[in-house]
């Protein structure tokens, strides 16, 4: 049995799009499902656990929607060892792409019905309540979480979603922001270890290598290998940080000097005036994000080793 969580929202509506294609691919198929909308990202973990604590055994929760819906189910599914499908229906997909699960309804399906399983790491501790936060891609503070910020409160964003231009939402985001944002001081503990930098643009602590619709802002990071890898984008100028939005989509800014690169089992990041931090996308407002890697804490459906 599946239970399939809905967002009907993300991007901008294709969470509902997505939900009906997959619906009759379902009914087709004659797969046993429960269907869950979820109006909000505050109530839906207790709702997806009140669906789940129904039964004893499921094949997986799959969420139709975009990485900050999939990040509504973590704790959850961290805590009763579900598995999670993804059907992408959000504006970045991020979780999906670092997975390598497609953005077609129907191949995404495949793979949540005939699919591997992969033991994937989360980042855990960020946000007001330590115990019980979970982030999977990645959890970001400066600039970037700034850009993100701006962008679900923008007004392209739905214009951007409705034109299937996700990705050119953020990259609005991203010229609106660096007209405003003002670098800081930041302390980063990987480890245990101090590093300090100055005129600070942003600090993300990531576990899959994207974000932001595909931005590799951690080209070598992967949620299998119990590890996190931390990216600080410091002491540079407003236009080396235009110009280094461009790398970002080969993941080449690690060559840069200006970019400094750390990878470790826990990361505290904190800046000396508060900034913006978001964790998937999802706004954790002025928190400094402190995080530990908890090696395979879920179970992704992802596609089949070489593909068939
Ligand atoms: N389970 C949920 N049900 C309904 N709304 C949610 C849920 N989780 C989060 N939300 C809200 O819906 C918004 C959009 O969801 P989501 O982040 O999945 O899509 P997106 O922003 O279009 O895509 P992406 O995060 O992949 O860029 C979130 O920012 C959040 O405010």
């Amino acid at each position: 049995m599946y239970l399939f969580v809905i967002n009907p929202r993300s991007g901008g509506g294709m969470g509902e799009r997505a939900w009906r294609r997959a619906e009759e691919c379902l009914k087709e198929r004659q797969v046993e499902y429960e269907a869950l909308r979820t109006g909000s990202s505050e109530g839906a973990g207790r709702e997806v656990e009140r669906a789940l604590s129904r039964r004893e055994s499921w094949t997986a929760c799959v969420v139709v929607g975009g990485d900050g819906t999939i990040h509504s189910v973590l704790p959850t599914l961290r805590s009763r060892g579900v598995p999670l499908g993804i059907i992408p229906a959000g504006s970045g997909n991020d979780t999906a792409r670092g997975f390598g699960v497609p953005k077609q309804t129907e191949a995404a399906l495949d793979i949540i019905l005939g699919g591997s399983k992969t033991g994937a790491d989360l980042l855990v501790g960020a946000g007001p309540e330590e115990s019980e936060a979970a982030t999977l891609t990645s959890v970001a503070c400066g600039f970037d979480a700034q850009v993100a910020v701006n962008v679900n409160a923008g007004w392209y964003k739905p214009l951007c979603n409705a034109l299937h231009a996700g990705r050119l939402a953020y990259l609005i985001g991203i010229l609106h922001t660096l007209m405003t944002y003002k670098p800081g001081r930041a302390v980063i503990v990987c480890d245990g270890k101090k590093h300090a930098f100055e005129n600070v643009w942003l600090a993300s602590v990531c576990n899959l290598p994207s974000y932001g619709g595909g931005l590799l802002i951690a080209p070598q990071a992967k949620p299998e290998d119990g590890l996190l890898d931390v990216c600080v984008v410091h002491g540079c100028s407003r236009l080396q940080v235009l110009r280094l939005f461009p790398t970002l989509l080969k993941g080449s800014h690690v060559s840069l000097p200006f970019v400094t690169m750390l990878r470790g089992r826990r990361a505290a990041v904190s800046f000396d005036e508060s900034r913006p931090a978001i964790a998937d996308g999802e706004d954790l407002g002025g928190a400094s994000p402190d995080v530990r890697c908890e090696p395979g804490a879920l179970t992704v459906l992802t596609p089949r080793p070489g593909g068939d």
